[in-house]
């Protein structure tokens, strides 16, 4: 089955009101290819905004969602105030919020479950440091994350993989498309075990210094299914990234 190319941009903590409004109106005046799924994820403050007037075929994206209805969760969002606002994503297990915010596994997996379950889409994010991947110990620390995440038997149909090995993220320095095809590759077949039926349909994105002159190549790859992009997300170029698969 042919899975929709899906590219996300991820804008981390950056923006002002007047540049996200400008990235705003850019994606509504551009043509974009119509088989691709776009989805944008500003900081929580922009998310109203954008979500008001960005085109509604690109949906929005939180970049963290809790895992509690609601209550005495200072700093915290919840699923149905995303719901509530129109935001049909979120963001989750990005390496920046598993290094810096200390997120282990069991804290990503759990918000997985409890986003998928109460209908939110996840784009759920893995990856090796630059050490596990010279120790040789990728796929075995992709594995890990992986066996956490199903260990909570989340809705698997809301879920999109992000693929990003951490020594690539906002480093100029991309994975080749073999070492990212090779990872891929390994998550489709770790996939199976969960089912053939979720092997197939579940989206793999890349994400690490994906740009407007790598993207044609790595889109060919055959478990490529679109990017999560950070800094170029930021940028008028976004579109060609949005617009390159062929
Ligand atoms: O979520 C996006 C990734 O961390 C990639 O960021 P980057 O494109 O700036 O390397």
């Amino acid at each position: 089955m042919a899975r929709k190319f899906f590219v996300g941009g991820n804008f981390k903590m950056n923006g002002t009101l007047s540049s996200i409004k400008e990235i705003v109106e850019n994606l509504n005046k551009s043509e974009l290819d119509s088989n691709v799924e776009v989805v944008i994820s500003p900081p929580s403050l922009y998310l109203l905004p954008t979500r008001e007037h960005l085109r509604k075929e690109i949906e929005v994206a939180a970049q963290n969602v809790f895992d509690k209805p609601n209550g005495a969760f200072t700093g915290e969002i919840s699923v149905s105030q995303l719901k509530d606002s129109n935001i049909t994503w979120t963001i989750l297990g990005h390496s920046e919020r598993r290094t810096i915010l200390g997120e282990s596994d069991e804290v990503v997996s759990t918000k997985t479950k409890y986003a998928t379950d109460n209908g939110l889409g996840v784009i759920w994010c893995c990856g090796e440091s630059l050490e596990e991947r010279e120790a040789g110990n990728t796929i075995s620390v992709i594995t890990k994350q992986l066996d956490s995440l199903k260990s909570k038997n989340p809705d698997w149909s809301k879920i999109v993989i992000a693929y990003e090995p951490i020594w690539a993220i906002g480093t100029g320095k991309v994975a080749t498309t073999q070492q990212a095809q090779d990872v891929h590759k390994a998550i489709r077949d770790w996939l199976k075990g969960v089912s053939d039926k979720v092997s197939d349909e579940t989206r793999i994105l890349y994400g690490g210094s994906v740009n407007e002159s790598n993207c044609g190549e790595l889109s060919k790859q055959p478990d490529i299914d679109g990017f999560l992009v950070g800094g170029a997300s930021l940028k008028p170029a976004f579109v060609k990234i949005i617009n390159c698969h062929q």
